[in-house]
């Protein structure tokens, strides 16, 4: 037994379900996720995992089952800035910049302390597009301009469906520092991907969608 089976899970889930039309999506799920770890969510298309994201997130209703966070009851207010949703739609408004993106969202949830929106834009690998109209990035600079809220905002549990993607070498390896020091620094992550996750942080959890 490790120290993460006794501690107290960040978040719980207990015969966690989704209904569509009374029709179950996925299998009833049963996961903990602890402080410092990362679970991979696995599964074919259209086997639930951004449904599964988007109900941890709070933006579909639990069906059935439980969800707990740090050993309560999951009560959407008390969580609400400790919980970031980066799915398929990426939530930037198109005519402003990253800069202006960041800086609703830091309105929104707030900022980790230290953080600045030049310094996250220059880690992210957007330096020189700051000031330009998100409409005018690229796919990745626009993916890269989603992915800096990870670094501006200060929530301790991420869930990221797809972060990969339309990613070059660099941003994937980029996406993989980001993982591995937000887990380091006692924050945990959910992540759905279809390629190989090269993360170097340990071995992490596995949820498996099944019909
Ligand atoms: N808005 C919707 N209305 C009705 N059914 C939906 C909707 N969104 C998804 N579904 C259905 O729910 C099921 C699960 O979809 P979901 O997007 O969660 O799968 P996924 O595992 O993320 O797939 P992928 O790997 O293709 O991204 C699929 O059968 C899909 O057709």
């Amino acid at each position: 037994m490790t120290a993460a089976d006794t501690a107290l899970p960040l978040l719980e889930a207990r015969a966690l379900s989704f209904f569509r039309q009374d029709e179950p999506v996925f299998a009833p799920l049963d996961f903990r996720l602890h402080a410092g770890e990362l679970a991979l969510v696995e599964g074919d298309n259209g086997s639930g995992k951004t449904t599964l994201l988007r109900m941890l997130a709070g933006l579909l209703h639990i069906s059935a089952g439980e969800l707990h966070w740090r050993g309560e009851p999951m009560q959407r207010d008390r969580c609400a800035g400790e919980i970031l949703f980066l799915g398929h739609q990426l939530g930037l408004k198109a005519d402003l910049s990253p800069r202006e993106n960041l800086r609703i969202a830091a309105g929104l949830h707030g900022m980790r302390e230290g953080a600045g929106a030049a310094s996250v834009l220059a880690r992210i690998g957007l330096r020189g597009y700051e000031d330009e109209p998100v409409r005018r990035l690229s796919a990745g600079q626009k993916k890269r301009a989603a992915l800096a809220r990870l670094l501006l905002l200060p929530a301790s549990l991420w869930l990221l469906d797809e972060p990969y993607a339309n990613l070059d070498r660099i941003g994937i390896a980029l996406v993989n520092d980001l993982l591995e020091s937000h887990t380091d620094t006692g924050g945990a992550a959910m992540v759905t991907s279809h390629g190989t996750v090269s993360f170097h942080g340990g071995e992490p959890r596995r949820i498996r969608m099944h019909d």
